[in-house]
């Protein structure tokens, strides 16, 4: 297809030729014959993404016959820094979302329908220039929910049907076809918690760990009755990214289903009826770089601890015949010191102010120490949403005997 030299001059903000190449080529497989007006905007705030860069393309154009077309993507990019993609070995997590739209999502919808994805048109992982093209949600009326509210029961509910549809999903096509369940696992790679990702996130984890120990001492101060609580979140940060890691990998095979990995507010739109903010319709997940085949509940826990506007009590599911409340409840346990884990990393992120919000693309050094630091910023922020978060989650799991055989 010609290109008009405005439209090309348009596509020149993408940050590479082949992600400009790819935004055409997905114009023609939609069988536009003419790009009359390209508009090329950051697709997300600061601090709403951390391991790439977002923009939002809008496109008019012509399809045969005259017939005119509208179009709008988001485009997500590897970071222009290479010492940014390197440490995180971004590569790798862009091609296990890239694997979960190409490979799993077709499979788990064919039994099951639609589940709460955007569309998704193309991929580059070539490792250097690797992006993903989707469609643009908040053209269709998704948006995010404020992160530092937090999410009332309304929006929990929302989010743990849609989750429980995706979990769903794999019981069903167990259920259905085993062997096409069992391809998607060399498909659908733990990039946090397996053996070999331990080089990037076992020093991550420990810093997170120290940090989230920092917040709990500041909440808790001196006050002795309170310590027990201290002690046993020792007891967890002394076992470390290893225990966390041998827990997500123990589920027990039947248990095992395609989960989201990374459920928190910023990686959720919502959809409103009648633009009611108290009334979500509808929600679409985002961002399944963390994508891993594990126990239902680490997704549930990982929600419940980063996102809700207060702990809620879980009260609301009944799925009896093949995940029953009894062994829910049991994964849960299991699962808290993973759940307290991961929200010693998300929660100041979730509460962090806008000045300490980290800037990956500012990051000086090329060491993973440098980045890490550059994200310990909004740890450093030290909040009292999140000392009062935390603190609450860790007297959560110690008074329900959740930490017992720490
Ligand atoms: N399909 C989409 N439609 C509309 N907005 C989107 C879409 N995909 C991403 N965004 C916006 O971009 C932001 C970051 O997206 P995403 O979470 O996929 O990136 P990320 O850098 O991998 O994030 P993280 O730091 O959580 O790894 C989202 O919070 C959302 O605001």
């Amino acid at each position: 297809m010609e290109l008009a030299e405005d439209v090309k001059t348009s596509l020149q903000k993408l940050p590479s030729r082949r992600v400009q190449e790819l935004v055409v080529e997905v114009l023609q497989e939609l069988k536009w014959v003419g790009v009359e007006e390209i508009e090329v905007t950051p697709g997300s705030s600061l601090g709403d993404g951390l391991m790439a860069l977002i923009y939002r393309v809008r496109a008019t154009g012509r399809l045969a016959r005259a017939e005119k077309a509208r179009a709008s993507f988001v485009v997500k990019h590897t970071p222009r820094n290479k010492a940014r993609r390197d440490v995180f070995d971004v590569p790798m997590l862009f091609a296990n979302e890239h694997s979960f739209y190409e490979n799993v999502v077709p499979a788990l919808s064919r039994h099951c329908g639609p589940l709460a994805v955007a569309k998704f048109f193309h991929s580059i992982t070539d490792g250097e220039h690797d992006a993903l093209i989707l469609e643009d949600l908040k053209e269709q009326s998704f948006r995010l929910a404020d992160r530092r509210k937090g999410l009332d029961l309304r929006h929990c509910r929302v989010v743990l049907a849609a989750l429980a549809r995706l979990h769903a999903a794999s019981f069903v096509l167990k259920e259905k076809n085993a062997a096409a369940f069992e391809q998607l696992r060399p498909r659908v790679k733990d990039m946090f918690w397996d053996a070999d990702r331990e080089f990037a996130f076992k020093p991550f984890t420990t810093s997170c760990f120290e940090e989230t120990l920092r917040t709990l001492k500041a909440y808790f101060g001196g006050d002795d009755h309170e310590n027990k609580y201290i002690e046993a979140f020792l007891r967890l940060s002394e076992r470390g990214y290893d225990f966390i890691a041998a827990s997500v990998r123990s589920t027990a095979s039947r248990l095992q289903v395609v989960t989201h990995g990374d459920c928190w507010t910023n990686n959720l739109l919502f959809k409103y009826a009648d633009e009611q903010p108290d009334s979500p319709s509808d929600v679409r997940f985002l961002d399944y770089q963390l994508t891993r085949i594990t126990t239902p509940a680490a997704d549930v826990t990982y929600f419940l601890f980063t996102s809700p506007n207060s702990i809620l009590e879980q009260h609301h599911m009944d799925p009896e015949k093949i995940f029953s409340r009894r062994c829910l409840d049991e994964e849960m346990a299991r699962m808290a010191p993973y759940g307290l884990t991961s929200a010693g990393i998300v929660v100041p992120a979730v509460c962090v102010p806008p000045e300490f919000t980290p800037d990956m693309d500012k990051v000086l050094g090329q060491t993973r120490d440098d980045f890490v630091q550059e994200y310990a910023k909004q740890m450093k922020a030290d909040t009292p949403e999140a000392r009062l978060q935390l603190a609450s989650l860790l007297k959560h799991c110690v008074d329900r005997g959740f930490f017992k055989d720490l």
